[in-house]
Protein backbone atom coordinates (compact mmCIF):
# COMPACT_ATOMS: atom_id res chain seq x y z
CA UNK A 1 0.00 0.00 0.00
CA UNK A 2 0.98 3.41 -0.65
CA UNK A 3 3.10 5.39 2.26
CA UNK A 4 1.81 8.92 2.93
CA UNK A 5 4.36 11.93 3.27
CA UNK A 6 4.06 12.14 7.19
CA UNK A 7 4.98 8.40 6.96
CA UNK A 8 7.77 8.92 4.48
CA UNK A 9 8.92 12.03 6.53
CA UNK A 10 8.88 9.61 9.60
CA UNK A 11 11.38 7.30 8.11
CA UNK A 12 13.81 9.76 7.12
CA UNK A 13 13.64 10.69 10.81
CA UNK A 14 14.31 7.25 12.07
CA UNK A 15 16.86 7.11 9.07
CA UNK A 16 18.98 9.91 9.12
CA UNK A 17 18.40 11.81 13.23
CA UNK A 18 19.88 10.09 16.39
CA UNK A 19 17.25 8.53 18.97
CA UNK A 20 17.42 11.18 21.85
CA UNK A 21 18.90 14.56 19.58
CA UNK A 22 16.19 16.98 18.71
CA UNK A 23 18.07 19.04 17.20
CA UNK A 24 19.16 16.06 14.86
CA UNK A 25 15.30 15.23 14.83
CA UNK A 26 14.78 19.17 13.24
CA UNK A 27 17.88 19.11 10.73
CA UNK A 28 16.27 15.73 8.93
CA UNK A 29 13.08 16.78 8.57
CA UNK A 30 14.23 20.30 7.00
CA UNK A 31 16.42 18.28 4.76
CA UNK A 32 13.61 16.08 3.15
CA UNK A 33 11.12 18.79 3.14
CA UNK A 34 13.84 20.99 1.40
CA UNK A 35 15.36 18.10 -0.77
CA UNK A 36 13.00 15.43 -1.10
CA UNK A 37 8.93 16.73 -0.44
CA UNK A 38 7.94 19.56 0.64
CA UNK A 39 5.89 19.52 4.35
CA UNK A 40 3.77 22.21 5.89
CA UNK A 41 6.58 22.69 8.74
CA UNK A 42 7.09 25.86 10.00
CA UNK A 43 10.31 25.34 8.88
CA UNK A 44 13.81 26.56 9.61
CA UNK A 45 13.91 30.23 8.73
CA UNK A 46 10.81 31.35 10.70
CA UNK A 47 11.81 28.23 13.42
CA UNK A 48 14.59 30.40 14.56
CA UNK A 49 12.16 33.42 15.03
CA UNK A 50 9.46 30.98 17.04
CA UNK A 51 12.99 29.79 18.77
CA UNK A 52 14.06 33.57 20.22
CA UNK A 53 10.61 33.72 21.33
CA UNK A 54 10.30 30.99 23.14
CA UNK A 55 13.80 31.15 24.51
CA UNK A 56 13.06 35.12 25.48
CA UNK A 57 9.87 33.65 27.26
CA UNK A 58 10.92 31.14 28.99
CA UNK A 59 7.10 29.67 29.42
CA UNK A 60 5.57 27.58 31.74
CA UNK A 61 2.72 26.58 29.75
CA UNK A 62 2.68 26.59 26.53
CA UNK A 63 -0.23 25.47 23.75
CA UNK A 64 0.39 24.74 20.46
CA UNK A 65 -2.51 24.61 17.57
CA UNK A 66 -1.67 22.52 15.22
CA UNK A 67 0.72 19.52 15.70
CA UNK A 68 0.47 18.19 12.50
CA UNK A 69 4.20 15.66 12.31
CA UNK A 70 5.71 17.45 15.46
CA UNK A 71 8.34 19.33 14.22
CA UNK A 72 7.31 22.44 15.64
CA UNK A 73 6.31 20.45 18.76
CA UNK A 74 9.80 19.71 18.62
CA UNK A 75 11.28 22.83 18.49
CA UNK A 76 9.31 24.43 21.12
CA UNK A 77 9.53 21.57 23.62
CA UNK A 78 13.82 21.33 23.27
CA UNK A 79 13.75 24.89 24.60
CA UNK A 80 11.06 24.34 27.72
CA UNK A 81 12.30 24.47 31.23
CA UNK A 82 11.60 20.53 33.08
CA UNK A 83 8.82 21.39 34.46
CA UNK A 84 6.96 23.29 31.71
CA UNK A 85 3.73 22.18 30.61
CA UNK A 86 3.38 22.16 26.76
CA UNK A 87 -0.18 21.16 25.15
CA UNK A 88 -0.36 20.53 21.26
CA UNK A 89 -3.77 19.99 19.88
CA UNK A 90 -4.03 17.40 16.80
CA UNK A 91 -7.77 16.90 14.94
CA UNK A 92 -5.90 14.13 12.37
CA UNK A 93 -5.23 10.67 13.64
CA UNK A 94 -3.15 9.94 11.38
CA UNK A 95 -0.62 13.22 11.63
CA UNK A 96 -1.10 12.01 15.92
CA UNK A 97 0.58 9.01 15.54
CA UNK A 98 3.29 10.43 13.06
CA UNK A 99 3.93 13.16 15.62
CA UNK A 100 4.03 10.69 18.67
CA UNK A 101 6.66 8.72 16.93
CA UNK A 102 8.54 12.04 15.93
CA UNK A 103 8.57 13.68 19.30
CA UNK A 104 9.59 9.83 21.07
CA UNK A 105 12.29 9.79 18.70
CA UNK A 106 13.76 13.22 19.80
CA UNK A 107 13.30 11.76 23.13
CA UNK A 108 10.83 14.66 24.28
CA UNK A 109 7.70 12.43 25.36
CA UNK A 110 8.02 13.47 28.47
CA UNK A 111 7.83 16.82 28.05
CA UNK A 112 5.08 16.84 25.42
CA UNK A 113 1.48 16.20 25.52
CA UNK A 114 -0.50 15.34 22.46
CA UNK A 115 -4.44 15.77 22.39
CA UNK A 116 -6.35 14.23 19.60
CA UNK A 117 -9.16 16.17 18.52
CA UNK A 118 -11.01 19.70 17.98
CA UNK A 119 -9.96 22.93 19.01
CA UNK A 120 -13.72 23.76 19.46
CA UNK A 121 -13.92 21.06 22.15
CA UNK A 122 -11.02 21.08 23.83
CA UNK A 123 -10.33 24.67 24.16
CA UNK A 124 -12.90 24.83 26.66
CA UNK A 125 -11.43 22.17 28.68
CA UNK A 126 -8.23 22.27 29.05
CA UNK A 127 -8.15 24.11 32.57
CA UNK A 128 -10.22 21.87 34.50
CA UNK A 129 -8.38 17.97 31.91
CA UNK A 130 -4.62 19.85 32.99
CA UNK A 131 -4.61 22.02 35.84
CA UNK A 132 -3.44 24.76 33.79
CA UNK A 133 -4.27 28.14 34.56
CA UNK A 134 -3.28 29.96 31.74
CA UNK A 135 -0.86 29.95 28.89
CA UNK A 136 2.07 31.90 28.93
CA UNK A 137 2.64 31.23 24.79
CA UNK A 138 0.14 29.81 22.24
CA UNK A 139 1.74 28.91 19.10
CA UNK A 140 -1.08 29.27 16.16
CA UNK A 141 -0.20 27.01 13.15
CA UNK A 142 -3.66 24.48 12.54
CA UNK A 143 -6.50 25.63 10.02
CA UNK A 144 -6.17 28.89 9.21
CA UNK A 145 -10.20 29.88 9.45
CA UNK A 146 -9.42 28.71 12.85
CA UNK A 147 -7.26 31.06 14.18
CA UNK A 148 -9.82 33.77 14.79
CA UNK A 149 -12.35 31.60 16.06
CA UNK A 150 -10.08 30.07 18.48
CA UNK A 151 -8.15 33.38 19.87
CA UNK A 152 -11.81 34.27 21.17
CA UNK A 153 -12.36 31.02 22.70
CA UNK A 154 -9.04 31.37 24.25
CA UNK A 155 -10.47 34.75 25.52
CA UNK A 156 -13.69 33.84 26.66
CA UNK A 157 -12.11 30.49 28.31
CA UNK A 158 -9.89 32.76 30.06
CA UNK A 159 -6.68 31.37 29.16
CA UNK A 160 -5.04 34.11 28.41
CA UNK A 161 -3.00 36.32 30.81
CA UNK A 162 -2.00 39.71 30.98
CA UNK A 163 1.44 38.89 28.89
CA UNK A 164 0.52 35.99 27.11
CA UNK A 165 2.06 35.47 23.70
CA UNK A 166 0.01 34.47 20.79
CA UNK A 167 2.67 33.50 17.88
CA UNK A 168 0.71 32.63 14.91
CA UNK A 169 2.56 31.19 11.47
CA UNK A 170 1.48 31.64 7.99
CA UNK A 171 -0.64 35.12 8.70
CA UNK A 172 0.69 36.15 4.78
CA UNK A 173 0.83 32.49 3.12
CA UNK A 174 -1.41 30.75 3.19
CA UNK A 175 -2.47 33.44 5.00
CA UNK A 176 -5.17 34.80 8.03
CA UNK A 177 -7.18 38.09 6.56
CA UNK A 178 -9.61 37.90 9.59
CA UNK A 179 -7.49 36.74 12.61
CA UNK A 180 -4.80 39.70 11.05
CA UNK A 181 -7.35 42.28 10.74
CA UNK A 182 -9.04 41.42 14.57
CA UNK A 183 -5.53 41.64 16.22
CA UNK A 184 -3.83 43.95 14.37
CA UNK A 185 -6.99 46.56 15.78
CA UNK A 186 -7.89 45.09 19.05
CA UNK A 187 -7.43 47.20 22.42
CA UNK A 188 -6.75 43.94 23.54
CA UNK A 189 -3.12 43.30 21.73
CA UNK A 190 0.03 44.77 21.49
CA UNK A 191 1.28 43.43 17.79
CA UNK A 192 4.50 42.76 15.75
CA UNK A 193 5.05 41.20 12.11
CA UNK A 194 8.46 39.22 12.10
CA UNK A 195 8.80 38.83 7.85
CA UNK A 196 9.79 35.87 7.02
CA UNK A 197 9.30 33.36 4.01
CA UNK A 198 7.24 30.17 3.65
CA UNK A 199 8.63 27.55 4.74
CA UNK A 200 11.18 25.99 2.37
CA UNK A 201 10.60 28.26 -0.40
CA UNK A 202 11.59 32.18 -1.34
CA UNK A 203 7.47 32.93 -1.21
CA UNK A 204 6.91 35.87 1.70
CA UNK A 205 5.45 34.88 4.84
CA UNK A 206 5.87 35.62 8.26
CA UNK A 207 5.01 35.25 11.99
CA UNK A 208 2.45 37.66 14.08
CA UNK A 209 3.65 37.84 17.66
CA UNK A 210 0.92 39.25 19.64
CA UNK A 211 0.59 40.11 23.65
CA UNK A 212 -2.42 40.10 25.32
CA UNK A 213 -2.82 43.36 27.63
CA UNK A 214 -5.72 41.96 29.63
O1 LIG B 1 -2.66 24.77 5.78
C1 LIG B 1 -1.68 24.85 6.52
N1 LIG B 1 -1.71 24.43 7.78
C2 LIG B 1 -2.92 23.80 8.26
C3 LIG B 1 -2.52 22.84 9.33
C4 LIG B 1 -3.38 21.98 9.81
C5 LIG B 1 -2.96 21.00 10.83
O2 LIG B 1 -3.59 21.34 12.06
C6 LIG B 1 -4.35 20.23 12.49
N2 LIG B 1 -5.41 20.72 13.34
C7 LIG B 1 -6.63 21.17 12.96
N3 LIG B 1 -7.31 21.53 14.08
C8 LIG B 1 -6.49 21.31 15.12
C9 LIG B 1 -6.84 21.56 16.52
F1 LIG B 1 -6.44 22.78 16.90
F2 LIG B 1 -8.16 21.47 16.68
F3 LIG B 1 -6.29 20.66 17.28
C10 LIG B 1 -5.31 20.80 14.68
C11 LIG B 1 -4.76 19.52 11.21
O3 LIG B 1 -5.18 18.20 11.47
C12 LIG B 1 -3.43 19.59 10.47
O4 LIG B 1 -2.50 18.67 10.98
C13 LIG B 1 -0.40 25.39 6.00
C14 LIG B 1 -0.29 25.54 4.62
C15 LIG B 1 0.89 26.03 4.09
N4 LIG B 1 0.97 26.17 2.68
O5 LIG B 1 2.01 26.69 2.18
O6 LIG B 1 0.02 25.78 1.97
C16 LIG B 1 1.98 26.37 4.90
C17 LIG B 1 1.85 26.23 6.29
O7 LIG B 1 2.89 26.56 7.13
C18 LIG B 1 0.67 25.75 6.85
O8 LIG B 1 0.59 25.67 8.22
MG1 LIG C 1 2.21 26.72 9.13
Amino acid sequence: TQSTRPQRLLSAVQKNATRGDPCSVVRAIDDFCRHKEWAMNVGDEKGCILDSVVSEMNPAAVLELGTYCGYSTVRIARLLPPDAKFITLEFNPGFAAIARQVIAWAGLEEKVQLVEGASGDWIPKIKEQFGIKTFDLVFLDHWKDRYLPDTKLMEECGLLRKGSVLLADNVICPGTPDYLEYIRSSPKYESRYFKSHLEYTKVEDGLEKSIFLG
